[in-house]
């Protein structure tokens, strides 16, 4: 469990995080989004204890950061893939956290082809590794203590598909065992596939938070099939208001609805999605402007401030 109470960090006159506050809870992934300077790694550094808050309080566990026992153990942070010590083996870089916090050296082995570093990328110096490889063994680093916590900043980066696609298992499996994973990215379908929760931070504040389908739902479906005669059809006849968007039909119910009705009209689908326009929108005005006020779970607020959900 991690809870975030109106954390607020001050450079100077320059404010990156305001009055933040969320909880990302056992059995969840929550998805922290804004773009690029919102203030994302800074709440994450101030929940590790790395930059100390302006105001507020972070706990892992209960208890701050730095207070934790044996911190690898409770909860496993990777914040910057591309600090790690260049001149060690993936191999040697892991015996030596392994060592530091008491761990079992055969979990260094585990670990490794656990995050796909097989023996010759193991052997190989971290200075000759893949921004991708080194998300991998940060990973692996994160994974090493065995804990119930997992903390990282932008850990799909450098990631092709695949390595995201086995990421994002990887994550959600941790959760469905009890874990609590948070992560940051500045890119909403990125986080979708795998956040339960999302927690939307632009300009230092958050401007919306909640559960990801209530996030998403009520803006429509996007659907799409071979038979898009046939699928636009269906709809009509049940009843359903029906636009063209630019990669599909907007259908103007929920995906469990739509699914229901192409799958009575014997319709295969090819694609089937929640629409997500108010928060595509509000990501895309986020990345153009300033932020507006902190706004209550389930909401979405403009940047201008005026509540659109
Ligand atoms: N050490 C620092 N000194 C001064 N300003 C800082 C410092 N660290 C961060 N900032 C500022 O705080 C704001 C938030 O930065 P932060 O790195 O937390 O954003 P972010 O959401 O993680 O962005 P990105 O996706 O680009 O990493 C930015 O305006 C940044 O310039």
């Amino acid at each position: 469990m991690i809870a975030v109470q109106q954390l607020t960090k001050r450079y100077g006159r320059h404010t990156a995080v305001e009055d933040v506050s969320f909880h990302c809870e056992p059995g969840t992934v929550t998805g922290f989004l804004g773009p690029n300077g919102a203030g994302k790694s800074t709440t994450m550094r101030m929940i590790c204890g790395l930059t100390p808050p302006t105001a507020g309080t972070a706990t892992v566990d209960g208890r701050p950061y730095r207070q934790l026992p044996n911190p690898g153990r409770t909860v496993g942070v990777l914040l910057d893939a591309s600090a790690q010590h260049a001149g060690r083996t993936g191999r040697e870089a892991l015996a030596v956290a392994a060592a530091t916090m008491g761990v079992d050296r055969r979990r260094v082995g585990e670990l490794l082809d656990r995050v796909g570093l097989g023996p010759t990328a193991a052997r190989r110096r971290v200075r000759a590794y893949s921004l991708g490889m080194r998300q991998r063994l940060g990973l692996a680093h994160a994974l090493l203590g065995d804990p119930r916590v997992l903390i990282l900043d932008e850990p799909a980066n450098g990631l092709d598909p695949e390595g995201i696609f086995w990421m994002r298992g990887l994550l959600r499996d941790f959760a469905d065992r009890g874990g609590t994973v948070l992560l940051s990215s500045h890119l909403l379908r990125e986080v979708e596939a795998v956040a339960d929760r999302l927690v939307v931070i632009g300009g230092g504040r958050i401007v919306a938070q909640g559960d990801k389908d209530e996030l998403l739902a009520g803006d429509g479906a996007v659907v799409r099939a071979r038979d898009g005669a046939a699928l636009r059809a269906a709809m009509h006849r049940a009843g359903l208001t029906v636009s063209e968007g630019s990669d599909g039909l907007l259908v103007g119910a929920d995906t469990e609805t739509v699914g229901q009705v192409a799958l009575a009209a014997g319709v295969a689908l090819t694609e089937l999605r929640p629409a997500g326009g108010g928060l595509e929108q509000l990501f895309l005005t986020l990345t153009a402007t300033a932020p507006g006020p902190v706004v209550p779970a389930t909401t979405i607020a403009e940047p201008t401030g005026e509540v659109v959900r």
